[in-house]
């Protein structure tokens, strides 16, 4: 098994990287690893690589370092760590498809210039996965690159949870919800048989809470509502996003606080969400170890935003069979899970306390009318066999 994929998923606040070893049937992860902190002010970086063969590598990059830098890091240890393997194509996480792409492509120019024009609808992440295309092309320029994309899952939604209340042109001119966050619930959707039959092909909500935070409402798998919209700026407040907010306060920023576009795009993408709220951080471990008044109450708010979304996303689907924990925050901060789950006691959800202080698998009690899941996503797998797929097409 020579041919392998790599694959780059540029987050907010981190780079994801894998490569897999691949036959036509089989597919193996040869080395995965991520830089976190990156191009977060005040944030040490550092490159994670675990290669299944020797002991996990970690090296500090230092202070601030933003995503150019931290990308040519990342194709320096793979080019040195490839072994036997001949790279066969590139998989790539597109957050915004747009109109237009609502499955995966092989990457062109045209397509390529495509997705740049989206670049103002995901201004922390299109930008950044754009450049991890741009990157691979200059330090391999025959390879076969695909885009994969976030919004892709959600165009299963029926058109009424797809609609914004707004004059019929605008829809036209593509102002939709597309949703995010759709690899995973992908790798979620398809994982799920394996934990819970009933949900599976009945009524479940998946939260995917990392550093972007969205839910998902799936109906035998498929997606049928998000929190999510336009842009990953709606539905949860996030690490440093506002989530949800009336649009009036923009308004009332730009006309009343004469704040420049720029500004209230600074503001909301970038100054808000849980960093906002606690002053404190945007990073969920040091506000959960935080005693600082603030740092509580933005962990109040996310959760208490969380849980009237689970509300929404239940009606939707009219009535829930599962709730699934998945990403940064929700595999590995009980508290945050804690908080949820007792929180839907109402609706029939117990906890069990220690199972989810292990984590799950299973974090509800046999007596629980609703479970609760913890359940790792895997976006890297999920563009991996895409890439592969279209590639051997
Ligand atoms: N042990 C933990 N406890 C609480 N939060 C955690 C833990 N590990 C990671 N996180 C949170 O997960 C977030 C990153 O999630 P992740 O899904 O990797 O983000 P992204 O892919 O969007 O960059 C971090 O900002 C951090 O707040
Ligand atoms: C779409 C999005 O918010 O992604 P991330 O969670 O990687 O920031
Ligand atoms: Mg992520």
């Amino acid at each position: 098994m020579n041919d392998a994929i790599l694959v780059l998923n540029a987050g907010s606040s981190s780079i994801k990287f894998a490569v897999y070893a691949h036959t036509e049937q089989d597919l193996t992860e040869y080395l995965s690893g991520q830089v976190e902190g990156v191009g977060v002010a005040g944030t040490a970086s550092r490159l994670h690589l675990e290669d299944h063969q020797s002991a996990p590598v970690s090296s500090d990059l230092g202070h601030g370092v933003d995503h150019d830098s931290a990308l040519r890091a990342v194709l320096e240890h793979v080019r040195s760590s490839l072994g036997e393997l001949t790279l066969r194509g590139a998989g790539h996480r597109i957050v915004h498809g747009g109109r237009h792409y609502s499955a995966p492509v092989l990457i062109d120019d045209a397509v390529l210039g495509d997705l740049h024009e989206l670049e103002s609808l995901a201004p922390l992440h299109q930008p950044h996965n754009l450049a991890a295309v741009e990157a691979v092309r200059r330090v391999a320029p025959e390879l076969p690159q695909v885009a994969c994309f976030d919004t892709a899952f959600h165009r299963t939604q029926p058109a009424v949870a797809q609609r914004f209340a707004l004059p019929r042109e605008y829809e036209q001119r593509g102002v939709i919800r597309y949703g995010f966050h759709g690899l995973s619930y992908e790798r979620i959707a398809a994982l799920l048989p394996e934990y819970d039959q009933r949900a599976a092909r009945g009524r479940a909500v998946v939260a995917h809470l990392g550093a972007g935070a969205s839910l998902c409402a799936l109906h035998e798998g498929r997606s049928v509502a998000t929190t999510m919209g336009f842009t990953a700026l709606d539905g949860l407040p996030m690490g440093q996003r506002c989530g949800n907010i009336d649009p009036g306060v923009v308004l009332h920023l730009q006309r009343m606080e004469g704040m420049s576009l720029e500004q209230v795009e600074r503001l909301l993408y970038r100054e808000s969400g849980l960093l906002g709220v606690s002053g404190i951080s945007a990073d969920m471990r040091q506000l959960l170890s935080s005693s600082e008044p603030a740092a509580t109450e933005a962990v109040e708010l996310f959760c208490y935003r969380i849980l009237r979304e689970i509300g929404s996303l239940a009606a939707a689907l009219g009535g829930l069979d599962a709730l699934i924990f998945t990403a940064g925050i929700g595999e590995h901060a009980a508290e945050v899970r804690e908080r949820i789950v007792n929180g839907l006691h109402w609706f029939g959800m117990e906890l069990d306390q220690a199972a989810n202080l292990n984590n799950g698998p299973l974090i509800t009690t046999p007596e629980s009318q609703l479970s609760a899941w913890v359940i790792p996503t895997d976006e890297e797998r999920v563009i991996a066999a895409h890439t592969i797929a279209l590639l051997s097409r």
